[in-house]
């Protein structure tokens, strides 16, 4: 299926949930990540910060911080860098919307341990269709050698994307765990 369609679809899906079952599958996932190997061994962790209808990360960033060292991403036109926090405080509203960080603190690809990434939807072979500027695939392909693990509701699964020359599959996508 083309990107295109598959955000479409996508959107429509996640405005289905109601918030008990975002909530209860955020907190599925945040178990799952907090409790992961790769994890636990990081020493500096990337993560996005989520927006309305993403697996929520605010908890996570704030827990992460306890722990470990936390950077975010900001956008500068086509490209995106990442910025260390030290709290939810360095945070203000930028691009899209999304919180960016107000600290100046950029971080190399290279010293990135884990990378936790927001997709719109995965396949079979862990392909991500995202928001669609191709942010990560560029980061990624800009020197980045840590682990990358996707967070996502497993209603964002897709059989197959229509990938092209530039997409990175993902290490692994965690999605909520729930007996229904
Ligand atoms: N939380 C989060 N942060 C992120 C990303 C992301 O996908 N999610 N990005 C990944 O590359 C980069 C920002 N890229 C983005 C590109 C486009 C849109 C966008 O089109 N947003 C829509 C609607 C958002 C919504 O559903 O609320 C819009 O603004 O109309 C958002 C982020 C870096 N930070
Ligand atoms: N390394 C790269 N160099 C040049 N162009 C790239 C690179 N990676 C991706 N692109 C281009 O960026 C555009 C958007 O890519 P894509 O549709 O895969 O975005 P996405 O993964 O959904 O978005 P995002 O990563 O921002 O969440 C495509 O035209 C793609 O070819």
């Amino acid at each position: 299926m083309d990107k295109k369609s598959i955000r479409q679809m996508m959107k429509e899906k996640r405005l289905l949930l109601n918030q008990e079952t975002f909530s209860l599958y955020n907190q599925s996932i945040y178990h799952q990540v907090i409790h992961h190997p790769y994890y636990q061994s990081a020493k500096l962790i990337a993560c996005y910060v989520s927006l309305q209808y993403e697996v929520d990360t605010i908890s996570l960033i704030k827990k992460t911080l306890e722990t470990h060292r936390v950077c975010v991403p900001k956008v500068h036109g086509d490209i995106m860098h990442f910025y260390e926090i030290e709290s939810l405080d360095d945070l203000k509203e930028g691009c899209f919307h999304v919180l960016e960080p107000i600290t100046t603190k950029q971080i190399q690809p290279q010293d990135i341990d884990l990378m936790i990434v927001p997709l719109l939807a995965f396949d079979q072979f862990k392909y991500r269709v995202g928001y669609g500027k191709g942010y990560y695939d560029k980061y990624f392909a800009s020197g980045y050698q840590g682990y990358k693990l996707g967070l996502a509701f497993s209603f964002q699964y897709i059989h197959s994307i229509d990938i092209d020359q530039y997409d990175y599959c993902l290490d692994e996508i965690i999605v909520e765990n729930i007996l229904e």
